[in-house]
């Protein structure tokens, strides 16, 4: 599913920028979103902003800390959650100011670095559920389209 390796490898920059206008919403990092592929590798340097939402709480998001740059975050995308009939759900995520800097009297926010490795499905591959996780309690949940269709579909929403 995976042998062509059509994956995407994204370098970000975020240039600095006021809190405040992270905090009304003047401006944005990176909104929520969830990723279209099936797992995602994410590396970030130590300026912090990156949130994530907690499955057990829609709408609530928790700051993802790293302890080390060398850190590597893993992020389960659209494609995951579909082959797997929703067992593996998406992380929603995004990046805003990082924790902590309201209280710190931090005007502007450093400029941040990071870097996405988005594995992918080959583009001609189905994403329909496996039929592993297919049973008469979790029904299929989704219809069979290919890679590139849902990875179209998601871009053609977003912009
Ligand atoms: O910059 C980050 O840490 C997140 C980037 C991201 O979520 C994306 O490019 O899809
Ligand atoms: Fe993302």
């Amino acid at each position: 599913m995976h042998s062509r390796a059509e994956n995407e490898f994204r370098l970000l920059h975020y240039p600095a920028t006021p809190v405040s206008e992270l905090a009304t919403g003047t401006a944005t990092r990176i909104a929520e979103h969830t990723d279209f592929g099936t797992i995602t590798m994410l590396f970030q340097d130590s300026t912090g902003g990156l949130q994530v939402e907690d499955h057990s709480q829609i709408g609530s998001f928790r700051d993802v800390e790293s302890s080390a740059p060398t850190d590597i975050i893993l992020n389960i995308g659209d494609s995951l959650q579909r082959l797997t009939n929703d067992t593996f759900k998406a992380a929603c995520h995004r990046v805003t100011y990082p924790p902590n800097v309201k209280d710190n009297g931090v005007d502007i926010i450093p400029e941040r670095y990071s870097i996405a490795y988005f594995a992918k499905p080959n583009r001609n591959a189905s994403i329909r559920p496996l039929k592993e996780f297919i049973t008469e309690a979790n029904p299929c949940r989704y219809e069979n389209i290919t890679a590139w269709e849902w990875n179209n579909l998601r871009i053609a929403k977003l912009y």
